[in-house]
């Protein structure tokens, strides 16, 4: 149902593990960390469609030179979507004709490679016979989750991404309002002696994943451990592989 293209929290030092970004379909991307550069150049080619959790740097940096990949397609623009939080981060300080040209601007062919998308917590998006809901998740600066079904694929798939996160009361109360969880994507950055930490930056941690999974109605089938932080990832290994978790 989906591909995990990288899932590490940061540079890890293993060209095969670049930081998150997750492919939903041929077209379609979660998030764009320095895992996109796994793809062959053609698989590259065919991505129309860019979810973005939220603006941090392990989660576009491949995206300016992605974009640029496509330079030479007058095709249809890359449609990139986030909160309105990212994308403006993204036009300011990314896509600002200094940093990186700025790919909104229309060419003299009358299209523009990069259109920016809004979406705001909460929203329901169809797209390609997917259903993706936005969920706001607490984290240092504005992100979301993205709850995906693809009824297409199989009437049990519910794929759900927490992005980077915090597990606090909202957190919990909006993964119980969803329908059950066949996968349940979750992060775990720093080990528990780090909790401050990760609090401090709005992490997890394992026993804040524990707490957080202690608290849902419905277990998830399978809940996938990703982000974590390359410098704490052999501990956290170590840790985690104690627990029913599958870690990426
Ligand atoms: N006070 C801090 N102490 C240690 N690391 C930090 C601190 N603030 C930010 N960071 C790091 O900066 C990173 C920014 O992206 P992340 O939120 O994934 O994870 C964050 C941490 O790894």
């Amino acid at each position: 149902m989906f591909r995990v293209l990288g899932s590490s929290g940061g540079l890890s030092g293993n060209p095969q593990k670049g930081s998150t970004c997750i492919q939903l379909n041929g077209e379609t991307l979660i998030d764009a960390g320095t895992g996109l550069s796994s793809l062959q150049l053609s698989e590259m080619k065919a991505i129309r469609h860019i979810f973005l959790t939220h603006a941090h740097m392990d989660h576009i940096a491949a995206l300016p030179t992605f974009v640029s990949n496509l330079f030479d397609q007058s095709r249809l623009p890359l449609k990139v979507y986030g909160l309105a939080h990212s994308l403006e981060r993204l036009k300011q300080h990314i896509f600002n004709n200094d940093i990186w040209p700025d790919f909104t601007q229309v060419q003299d062919n009358g299209t523009s490679m990069l259109e920016l998308v809004e979406i705001k917590p909460g929203q329901v998006i169809e797209h390609q016979g997917m259903t993706l809901t936005a969920f706001e998740v607490p984290h240092a600066i504005p992100t979301i989750g993205y709850a995906v079904q693809q009824p297409k694929v199989s009437a049990h798939s519910h794929f759900v991404f927490c992005a980077d996160c915090i597990v606090t009361d909202a957190l919990v109360s909006k993964l119980n309002e969803l329908p059950p969880i066949s996968t349940l994507m979750v992060e775990c950055s720093f080990p528990d002696r780090l909790e401050e930490v990760a609090i401090k930056t709005q992490h997890m941690t394992p026993s804040l994943v524990s707490r957080l999974l202690e608290q849902l109605e419905k277990p998830p089938h399978s809940v996938w451990i990703t982000h974590l932080k390359p410098s704490y990832e052999e501990e956290l290994r170590d840790v985690l592989r104690a627990e029913p978790w599958h870690v990426l």
